[in-house]
């Protein structure tokens, strides 16, 4: 997609955009890559690569762009070709995510006669989620939370495909459209850009409005962890862009009408459009940002293909004996410890009831569920526990960050191949690049200097 011919420069694509009404309010005037008056296609390197930024200073909750519902690639829209319907009648047990995926690799199998061509050529050509994680990836990742996740999304992707194959041979799909790396893909393409409309769980591909980049909601984690831990929910999504869980739509609504942040985006009957509102004040040359919701960056990882360095809604959950659940009726999800390094609500509450002798747990649990010390005792114990814990789980990790942000920087700041291989004999942590290199069948190329590290090659080996 970042490759620009012809037909795929981003000047067509906001051409083709302006043409089918995609319009950034009350433009008038088309710049070359911008769509007029409020934003421009540019590239932010450090914080999502190709995304919009604003062309003139912008004010919170202003109307920033409208695509008009028949610019959206919708499972609706893509099934007004018989064809496709027809076949779609003949396999029902599909779920409405996977008959999008089907319908995109449709869109994608006309090539140019699809209307959403100039759309399609623009759509990156990989990605990065889970499901697409080797199991060199998948090791590197350390943590069993992180490598469970990602087998499961592996399955997952995996048995969609196997149930989906049946219709996509009798839409009589050219090979390459057959495979499971065009399936992930067309998944990948769906899970990180499709945004929620109210009439399709599966949501909808929106052309320029899915080149908004991620904004973490900026709560505080003490105020909004403790909601989560009584929601006792792993995530909240507003519904943007959104990998949207049913059972959290209560909840989000819930926290929807406490907090201004989930505001920016949306369809609208009125207009019959997606609308898209500044979620802030930008300054002429910001990056415009979404929030597509709450996520910690395993599941940024997993439905995105990206993680933030800085992410106030991350979680760590750390190993705890048995007698800690059992302990209270706290869910098992909502035991972590935030971002900040200090222990969820839940977490606390748990560990200090667990540390009380079983008999006098019943006189002092009204203390601990309203959020009290029970005695310095044992706040002392329960502290020297989780530190002993944490330092446990990090201790018993291949890697330490430190060793992981030098070889980051090995990888980013070497001109060649072979200078990347002559700063990491140096490394403590060698066997991790051997296996990489082995398993990546590059352990003889070092003659060929040329070899520069592609951006797969550094995300695979960045944890
Ligand atoms: C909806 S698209 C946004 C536009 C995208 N950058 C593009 O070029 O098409 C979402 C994808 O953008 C990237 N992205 C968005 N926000 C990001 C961020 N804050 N940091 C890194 N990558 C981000 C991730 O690859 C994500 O899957």
């Amino acid at each position: 997609m970042e490759e620009e011919d012809e037909d795929g420069s981003v000047e067509s694509l906001l051409r083709w955009a302006s043409q089918i009404g995609i319009s950034d309010a009350s433009t008038t005037t088309h710049h070359s890559l911008s769509l007029g008056s409020s934003l421009s296609v540019s590239h932010f390197p450090h914080s999502g690569g190709r995304g919009l930024g604003a062309v003139r200073d912008l004010r919170m909750g202003e109307l920033i762009l409208r695509v008009p519902k028949s610019a959206l690639m919708t499972t609706d829209s893509v099934m007004q070709d018989t064809n496709l319907s027809q076949a779609l009648n003949r396999h029902p047990s599909l779920s409405s995510t996977q008959i999008l995926n089907v319908c995109l690799l449709y869109e994608v199998g006309k090539v140019k006669a699809s209307r959403w061509y100039p759309y399609l050529v623009h759509l990156p050509k990989s990605y990065d989620i889970l499901a697409m994680f080797g199991e060199f990836e998948k090791t590197a990742l350390q943590v069993d939370e992180a490598i469970w996740v990602t087998e499961k999304a592996v399955l997952k992707a995996k048995s969609e495909w196997k149930q989906a194959h049946a219709l996509m041979e009798d839409l009589k799909f050219k090979p390459q459209l057959l495979t499971f790396k065009a399936w992930v893909w067309a998944s990948a393409t769906i899970s990180s850009r499709t945004l929620h409309i109210p009439w399709d769980s599966a949501g909808c591909l929106c052309p320029v409005g899915d080149l908004f980049n991620y904004d973490a909601p900026g709560k505080e984690p003490s105020d909004i962890g403790d909601l989560e831990d009584l929601l006792s929910s792993s995530s909240i999504h507003d519904g943007s862009l959104s990998n949207e869980d049913n059972t959290t739509v209560a909840d989000a609504e819930q926290l929807d009408s406490q907090s201004q942040r989930l505001t920016d985006g949306g369809f609208e009957d009125d207009a019959n459009a997606y609308c898209f509102y500044a979620r802030a004040n930008y300054n002429k040359g910001d990056q415009v940002l979404l929030c597509y919701g709450t996520y910690t960056n395993l599941e940024l990882l997993e439905h995105y293909g990206f993680i933030l360095q800085e992410n106030p809604n991350d979680k760590v959950f750390i190993p705890l004996e048995p007698a800690v659940y059992s302990s209270t009726s706290w869910s098992r999800e909502s035991l972590y410890i935030h971002y900040n390094g200090k222990p969820s609500f839940a977490l606390l509450a748990a560990l200090r009831l667990w540390a009380t002798p079983q008999i006098k747990r019943r006189s002092v649990a009204h203390f601990v569920y309203s959020g009290s010390k029970i005695s310095a005792d044992n706040e002392i114990f329960i502290m020297k526990w989780l530190s002993k814990t944490c330092h446990g789980v990090l201790k018993n990790s291949p890697t330490s960050i430190e060793d992981d942000t030098l070889l980051l920087n090995a990888m980013d700041n070497s001109q060649d191949f072979c200078t990347f291989l002559e700063v990491t004999k140096l490394m403590s942590f060698r066997d991790e690049v051997d296996t990489f290199l082995e398993v990546h069948n590059m352990k003889d190329k070092c003659s060929d200097s040329n070899i520069v590290l592609s951006r797969k090659t550094r995300w695979s080996m960045n944890k």
